[in-house]
């Protein structure tokens, strides 16, 4: 697992704008190398911003969209086109006007689809899509290139919730009930899953995120602090304005 480093950004305008840049960067940089890229996506308002900055950055179009894989962290459980839907949100900042492939976007499941009304089985039928999308002779994931978490004020990423049932699921995906942020009910990535990407980035904005950004970085537990848990394969990456560094470790300082 790879040493967290950290960049502070002014505000939280030009943190979407780094991350968006960064971002086009990461899958460029994954085309060269490997002929496709994969993105796992997050819900919340800093990653809308990041979607709708990407949106019109003028270099997202050195990208070949037609080889990007999309896939969530975590999803809300909610009908299809529920605005309260992280994919609804994604794809309303970004994803439609991009030139995607609609085989390669893989939204988390809603409520009112083919597995139905059933958390379970929707997270069951979530994991077989990532396995059918593994690399031949690898675990049952694909490659994820840069998985992006938002940060939640108690320290949640993606649907992994500060001492929640889900930090005992060994599946690669889970279905999360009483959420403590609404809809109680929801999808997410376990932790080990979200740590087999390349590159973990946690974006964070704001006073409010502070002390869990804080105490994440001063090697908290993951059960009680979820983000601590959350690391890249080769590069795990804090992305943060301002406001959501007051409370980074001195010894991380160095690294703004
Ligand atoms: O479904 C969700 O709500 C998210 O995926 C969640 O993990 C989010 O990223 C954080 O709560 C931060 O959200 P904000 O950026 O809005 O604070």
């Amino acid at each position: 697992m790879s040493e967290a480093s950290v960049a502070v950004h002014a505000d939280a305008d030009l943190l979407a704008q780094a991350v968006a840049a960064r971002l086009v960067v990461r899958l460029l940089d994954a085309q060269a190398e490997r002929g496709q890229a994969s993105m796992v996506l997050t819900g919340g308002r800093i990653a809308a911003a990041v979607y709708r900055a990407v949106a019109v950055l003028p270099a997202r179009d050195a990208v070949d969209w037609s080889r990007v894989d999309v896939w969530w962290g975590d999803e809300r459980f909610l009908p299809a086109g529920d605005p309260e839907r992280n994919e609804t949100q994604a794809r309303a900042a970004l994803l439609d006007g991009l030139p995607l492939d609609p085989a390669r976007v893989h939204p988390m499941p809603a409520s009112d689809g083919p597995t139905g009304d059933d958390p379970e089985a929707g997270a069951a039928e979530y994991a077989a899509e990532l396995a059918r999308a593994a690399r031949p002779g690898h675990a049952a994931l694909p490659h994820f290139d840069v998985l992006m978490l938002g940060v939640g004020e108690d320290g949640h990423v993606a649907s992994v919730f500060p001492e929640h049932p889900v930090h005992h699921d060994t599946r690669p995906v889970s279905a999360v009930r009483g959420s403590p942020k609404p809809p109680p009910v929801r999808t997410t990535l376990t932790l080990p899953t979200i740590n087999t990407a390349e590159e973990v980035w946690l974006v964070a904005s704001g006073a409010d995120k502070a002390r869990a950004v804080g105490m994440a970085l001063a090697g908290a537990g993951p059960v009680q602090l979820p983000a601590a848990g959350a690391q890249g394969v080769s590069r795990t990456l804090w992305l943060l304005d301002r406001a959501a560094a007051a409370e980074v470790p001195p010894r991380l300082r160095s690294l703004r």
